[in-house]
């Protein structure tokens, strides 16, 4: 978009988007987090509220989630509310914005075409063992309901096959930031940035 480079954060639930940005905030990136916008669209002054409270008669989050991980009518419903509200968002920051390098973490970037938006894609990956142990871990789901979660996503391998980058978040922290540094510079690479 214009003059800006957009890079789109991309990878399966759990797999580790949000590690990867938490550093790039660190370090004084700006970066946009699609969930973080889905959270602002069930408050009261979205315009949004009124819309999930009609269809879902609450705007409860983890009721929500209850209904919409098992009954993809429901899903597509909820995404054809929120997707466009988030995109919206998105675009304006990005026109908005001071920084000529702008990161949009968005879980589904390639499913709902948010990569229209991006000039590169990166895509976090990890093996689908560490993921079920890593999200079972992190919001206390059986392996039955993080198996689920992980199927309503497009494959991890194909993300993989779409994105510019990949970075490999299947061992330690550590082992992150050589792989965000060398992303960054290859980005740089003409020094435009
Ligand atoms: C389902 C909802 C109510 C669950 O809220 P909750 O606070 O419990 O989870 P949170 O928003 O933090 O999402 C956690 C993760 O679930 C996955 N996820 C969320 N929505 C979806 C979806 N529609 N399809 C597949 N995976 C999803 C993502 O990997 C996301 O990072 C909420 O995520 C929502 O409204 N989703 C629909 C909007 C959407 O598609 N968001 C994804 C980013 S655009
Ligand atoms: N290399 C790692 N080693 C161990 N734990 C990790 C590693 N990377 C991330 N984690 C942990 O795994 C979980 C998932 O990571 P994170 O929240 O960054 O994923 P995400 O891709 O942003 O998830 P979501 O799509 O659900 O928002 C977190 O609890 C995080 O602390």
């Amino acid at each position: 978009m214009g003059s800006k480079t957009v890079i789109g954060i991309t990878g399966g639930i759990a797999s580790g988007k949000s590690t990867v940005t938490n550093y790039l905030i660190t370090h004084g990136y700006d970066v946009v987090d699609a969930d973080e916008i889905v959270h602002h669209a069930y408050e009261k002054e979205s315009g949004c509220y009124k819309l999930i409270q009609e269809v879902f008669h609450s705007v409860n989050r983890h009721e929500i989630g209850q209904i919409v991980f098992h009954d993809a009518s429901k899903r597509q419903l909820l995404e054809s509310i929120l997707h466009p509200y988030v995109y919206q968002v998105m675009e304006d920051h990005i026109t908005k914005s001071s920084h000529q390098l702008v990161f949009l973490d968005v879980p589904l970037l390639f499913e709902a075409h948010f990569d229209k938006l991006c000039d590169k894609t990166i895509c976090v990956y990890l093996d689908e063992d560490r993921q079920i142990e890593r999200l079972m871990k992190r919001d206390h789901l059986s392996s039955d309901e993080a198996k689920n979660r992980i199927a309503l996503q497009m494959p991890l391998a194909k993300k993989k096959a779409m994105a510019t980058y990949t970075i490999d978040n299947s061992g330690y922290l550590e082992d992150l930031e050589g792989q965000i540094l060398k992303i960054l510079e290859d980005v740089n690479k003409d020094g435009t940035l």
